[in-house]
């Protein structure tokens, strides 16, 4: 029977720099990631998210543990990795002095991409760039840009999608573009990994999450059962001295019976993923 799980990583670890003044930068981490998937990375900066990201993309190498994607370990096979995955860095890496239509061009001949141009064709419209193909992208915005390194990513058509930090920078409205070009990437079975330090948008997009915190996965599961974990109910109270107290319940008739006992200035809430990083780490994420 085929391995339900394409990614699998096992204490895994990466430190910076030299011995007497040690980075840690991923410490122990295991996870796995089911085919057809959304899987989110969610922390602050310098939680690790990137260079877990570069480990399984090849780009850089672990000091100890494994990473198995769709049976091939990333230090011993990155050839049979490379084939498999598409990759939207965080640093924009487009020829800016090129059209849209030329980047993919010369990317889709680089990697060998059969029936190129009917594949840029449906690229390009998939995230509604097509108009525009012979435009040079150093007349596009930020979130055109975006969306061309998705189209650029999917040519080869790989069956696992690295996203790191796809929206960062890029004001709300466009962010929820670029959600709706994710969610469109999971068609045909197609596994997608992504970084952020965007709450909303780990809820919106990711079926499991991984929450790290200074190179540690502090949390592992669904939105939702994440939330149980901490309470679904949060009572916010602004106390004497200003500051905000949170109260975390199970149930709603709890949180309530809470905020009759406090009266005044109360709120009760939904909880979110910042309240469950917030009870883990006693920090927050943005
Ligand atoms: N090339 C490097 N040399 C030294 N330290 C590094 C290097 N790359 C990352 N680090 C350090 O490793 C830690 C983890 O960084 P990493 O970039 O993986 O985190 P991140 O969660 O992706 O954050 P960001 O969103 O800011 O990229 C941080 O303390 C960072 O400063």
């Amino acid at each position: 029977m085929k391995n339900k799980f394409i990614i699998e990583v096992f204490d895994l670890q990466k430190h910076y720099g030299p011995p007497e003044k040690r980075i840690t930068a991923v410490s122990s981490i295991s996870f796995k990631i089911e085919v057809g998937t959304v899987f989110g990375l969610l922390g602050p900066n310098g939680a690790g998210k990137t260079t877990t990201i570069k480990i399984l993309t090849t780009l850089t190498m672990p000091d100890s543990g494994r990473c198995v994607i769709d049976g091939f370990d990333v230090v011993n096979d990155p050839m049979e990795i490379k084939r498999r995955i598409g990759v939207v860095p965080q640093e924009n890496n487009l020829d800016r002095e090129l059209t849209a239509y030329e980047n993919l061009l010369i990317y889709g001949m680089l990697h060998n991409v059969k029936n190129l141009k009917e594949k840029i064709e449906e690229k390009l419209r998939m995230v509604g760039l097509w108009e525009r193909k012979d435009s040079l992208v150093s007349h596009f915005s930020g979130g055109m840009q975006r969306r061309l390194l998705f189209a650029r990513a999917l040519l080869p058509e790989p069956s696992i999608l690295f996203l790191d930090e796809p929206t960062i920078g890029l004001d709300p409205q466009i962010r929820r573009q670029l959600w709706d070009v994710i969610r469109k990437t999971r068609i045909d079975g197609r596994t997608v990994v992504l970084t952020t330090h965007y709450i909303e948008e780990a809820e919106a997009l990711c079926d499991r999450i991984g929450i790290l915190a200074k190179g540690r996965l502090i949390a592992l599961d669904t939105p939702s059962n994440l939330k149980k974990l901490v309470g679904e109910y949060v009572v916010d109270v602004i106390d004497d001295e200003g500051r905000l107290m949170q109260y975390m319940f199970k149930t709603r008739d709890e949180a309530h019976q809470k905020a009759m006992e406090l009266q005044n200035g109360v709120t009760i809430r939904r909880s979110n993923l910042e309240d469950v990083f917030v009870k883990l780490t006693g920090g927050r994420i943005e």
